[in-house]
C-alpha cells in the first residue's frame, strides 16, 4: 500500500494572544487529515478560519502545539523537504530575471551552474515563458510572474506542492489559464507519478474545478475540518468548461450548505468583535 503523502493527526495550534493579557488563541484544533500521493486537495474556510495555518504546519514551518505530521509515514521535526510552496504574495526577487529566479532553489541544492540553468529554462518553458528568461519581474505581467512562481516551486520537482491562495490577485481570464497550466504540470504522467497538492483557497468555484476534495473547515476559534467532499466530476479538467457541467452545481450547493453556515458564524462573531470595541 502506498504511503499517504501527508498524514495530520489531531494537531492543535494556539498562538498568544494579541491584547497582552498572556493568554492564548487557540487557532485550529483536532485538525486530522490525509492528502493521499497524486491527489488534489482544496481547503476552504471562513476568513481567518486557520487555512494557512494548516499549510504552514504541513511546510514545517510552524510546530503544532500538540498533534503530528507524517510525510510518506515519516515524522515531520523540521522543514518538509519533499514539499514545495506557492504563496499569495509574489515571492520572486526583483533584482533576478526570470531564470535566476527559477534557478534560486536549484542553487540552494547544490547542483552545477550549467544544470541549473538547463533545469529552470526547461521549467519556463513548459509555463509558457520560453523567450522570457531575461526579463525581470517588473517587466513581467501579474500572470507572467505567477508563472515564474510556478516554475520555481515545480524546478525543484516537490513530492507535495503547497499552495496558499496562489492566484487570488489575478483577473478570471489568466487565473483559469494559470489553473488549467497546474492541474496539466501535477498529473501524473508516464515518466512521473504527479503530485499531492494541498491548495488554500477562498473560491469554491476554484476548490471544486482543481480538487478532487475539498474539505470545509469550521469557523474559528478551534477552526476543524466538518466537511470533506469527494469531487466525482470527470478528468482532465478544463476549469472553465467543467463549471457547465449540472454535477458541477449540485456538488457546489452541497458544499455551500455546509460553507454557508459557517460563514455566517464567522461574520457575526467579527461583528460583535466590532461592536466591543
Ligand atoms: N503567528 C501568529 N500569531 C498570532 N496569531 C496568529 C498567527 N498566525 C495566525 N494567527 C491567527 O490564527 C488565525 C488563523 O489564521 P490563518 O492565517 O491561518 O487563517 P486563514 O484561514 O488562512 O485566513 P484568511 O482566510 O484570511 O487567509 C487568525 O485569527 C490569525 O490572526
Amino acid at each position: 500500500m502506498t504511503l499517504p503523502a501527508l498524514q495530520i493527526r489531531d494537531v492543535a495550534c494556539k498562538f498568544p494572544a494579541t491584547d497582552d493579557s498572556g493568554s492564548f488563541y487557540t487557532a485550529i484544533e483536532q485538525v486530522n487529515l490525509d492528502l493521499q500521493a497524486n491527489e488534489f486537495v482544496s481547503i476552504v474556510g471562513p476568513t481567518g478560519c486557520g487555512k494557512s495555518t494548516i499549510l504552514n504546519v504541513a511546510a514545517g514551518l510552524i510546530r503544532p502545539s500538540c498533534g503530528s505530521v507524517e510525510v510518506f509515514g515519516k515524522k515531520l521535526n523540521s522543514l518538509n523537504s519533499d514539499a514545495g510552496y506557492m504563496f499569495q504574495s509574489n515571492t520572486l526577487m526583483p533584482w533576478r530575471n526570470a531564470l535566476q529566479n527559477v534557478c534560486l532553489g536549484l542553487e540552494y541544492q547544490g547542483r552545477s551552474k550549467l544544470e541549473t540553468q538547463s533545469i529552470a529554462r526547461d521549467w519556463l518553458k513548459r509555463v509558457g515563458l520560453g523567450g522570457f528568461e531575461d526579463r525581470y519581474p517588473h517587466q513581467l505581467s501579474g500572470g507572467m510572474q505567477k508563472r515564474v512562481a510556478l516554475a520555481q516551486t515545480l524546478a525543484l520537482e516537490p513530492k507535495i506542492i503547497l499552495m496558499d491562495e496562489p492566484f487570488s490577485a489575478l483577473d478570471l481570464q489568466t487565473r483559469q489559464l494559470m489553473e488549467n497550466e497546474v492541474l496539466n504540470l501535477c498529473q501524473a504522467t508516464s515518466t512521473d507519478a504527479g503530485k499531492a497538492v494541498l491548495f488554500i483557497t477562498h473560491d469554491l468555484d476554484e476548490a471544486i474545478a482543481m480538487s478532487d476534495r475539498v474539505i470545509v473547515m469550521s469557523a474559528g476559534p478551534g477552526s476543524r475540518p466538518i466537511g470533506n467532499f469527494t469531487i466525482d466530476l470527470p478528468k482532465p479538467r478544463d476549469v472553465a468548461e467543467i463549471k457547465t457541467n449540472p454535477r458541477f452545481y449540485e456538488i457546489y450547493n452541497e458544499i455551500w450548505q455546509v460553507l454557508r453556515d459557517e460563514v455566517l458564524r464567522s461574520y457575526a462573531k467579527q461583528k460583535l468583535k466590532m461592536e466591543v470595541i
